[in-house]
């Protein structure tokens, strides 16, 4: 089997988006009963609790371990709730079977491993349960994507992704920068495997999880997975990121569900006629990056004649500057800039070194 088999029946069958709340650990028996009592059930399907933790440093809280599937399953059998928990190991994906678990997830630093993927895969062959792949840690599509075919190919029907951003060295409001456009690309090539952001770990702060959730509405995501304590600040691992079930209510009902598409006569006019301003407004820069880039080519030309590197480091640094201080004015962001000239800057390098090269 291939993940372009993979169909969504799972999560087809809920008529609203698929959300999914619980503590980030599962810390006492009855922080879990009282967290699964609180949840309102017409807004949360599924419980999600992790027993095992897989922490940055030794001496952390490291979950309870198994004995909180216990817990897991009288949530199940007392609210009717779906359960859900983190799997980074063979025993773990086989006592998380035993124990009945519906929903299976494999945390960001187990996807970025190929061998603990391909032993989580394989010891979950055929299984019926559904599994979520989160992103890896780095920002690596090909990684991601190998994690579900590792799945894919062990006969897992029921699978889907979790996006939690990626870490970053780079300074951003975000514990994880979310990089939207790699899941975006994820879901344009397979469009077919549901897609859930979890906006506790992207923003790391609870005051980001509702601006987080309605970007995922916005792009259509099929649904959520937030970590929710009856006591936030007192949780045992992710405190500031966690809030109460009553706080995560009023996030969900706040959010506007965007729909794929509308059928009225109003909407689709409208959008015919600002894509046909687009596919003209498209047309005129693409003509202006031609000439541009004919015009480097005669500067290529006069380098060569003239025994003089292609590069040009003084040039390029004040025509950046330029370019973004007057882009920035007329409303466009600075990384958009940034993108932009890097791309056509090396595009204008790629021309003039052809030329060099041509004897
Ligand atoms: O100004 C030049 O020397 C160019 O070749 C043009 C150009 C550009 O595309 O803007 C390309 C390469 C240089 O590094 C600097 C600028």
């Amino acid at each position: 089997m291939s993940i372009r088999d993979i169909n969504q029946d799972w999560i087809n069958q809920f008529d609203k988006p698929l959300i999914i709340a619980g503590p980030c650990s599962a810390e006492s028996e009855k922080q879990v009963m009282e967290i699964a009592e609180r949840l309102d059930k017409d807004y949360v399907q599924v419980y999600r609790a992790g027993i095992w933790k897989p922490r940055t440093k030794p001496g952390s809280f490291e979950g309870v371990g198994a004995i909180g599937l216990n817990w897991l399953r009288r949530v199940k059998e007392e609210f009717g709730m779906l359960t859900a928990t983190e799997i980074a190991n063979a025993s773990h994906a086989k006592l998380a079977l035993e124990f009945d678990i519906d929903y299976l997830w494999i945390g960001a630093r187990s996807t970025v491993n190929p061998f603990a993927m391909q032993e989580i895969a394989e010891s979950l062959r055929d299984t019926d349960k559904v599994v979520l792949v989160k992103n890896p840690v780095n920002p690596d599509l090909d990684l991601w994507i190998g994690g579900l075919e590792r799945l894919a190919a062990q006969g897992i029907k029921k699978l889907g992704v979790i996006h939690r951003g990626f870490s970053s060295n780079n300074k951003s409001k975000y514990r994880n920068n979310p990089q939207w456009q790699i899941a975006l690309e994820l879901k344009d090539r397979f469009p077919n495997i549901p897609i859930i952001c979890d906006p506790s770990h992207i923003g790391g702060t609870r005051e980001l999880i509702s601006e987080i959730a309605q970007q995922a509405f916005n792009l259509e995501y099929n649904g959520l997975m937030i970590e929710t304590h009856c006591n936030p600040d007192e949780a045992w691992s992710d405190a500031k990121q966690q809030i109460t079930p009553e706080r995560l209510k009023e996030i969900l009902v706040d959010l506007t569900i965007r729909k794929k598409n509308d059928l009225s006569d109003d909407f689709s006019s409208k959008l015919n006629r600002y894509r046909g301003e687009i596919d003209e407004l498209d047309n005129q820069l693409l003509g202006l990056l031609a000439s541009r880039m004919d015009v480097a080519k005669k500067i290529g030309i006069l380098k060569k004649d003239h025994n003089v590197a292609i590069f040009q480091p003084d040039r390029w640094n004040v025509l950046k500057k330029l370019a973004i201080r007057n882009g920035s004015r007329m409303g466009l962001s600075e990384e958009f800039l940034d993108h932009l000239l890097i791309s056509i800057h090396k595009e204008s390098v790629d021309l003039q070194n052809k030329i060099m090269d041509d004897i």
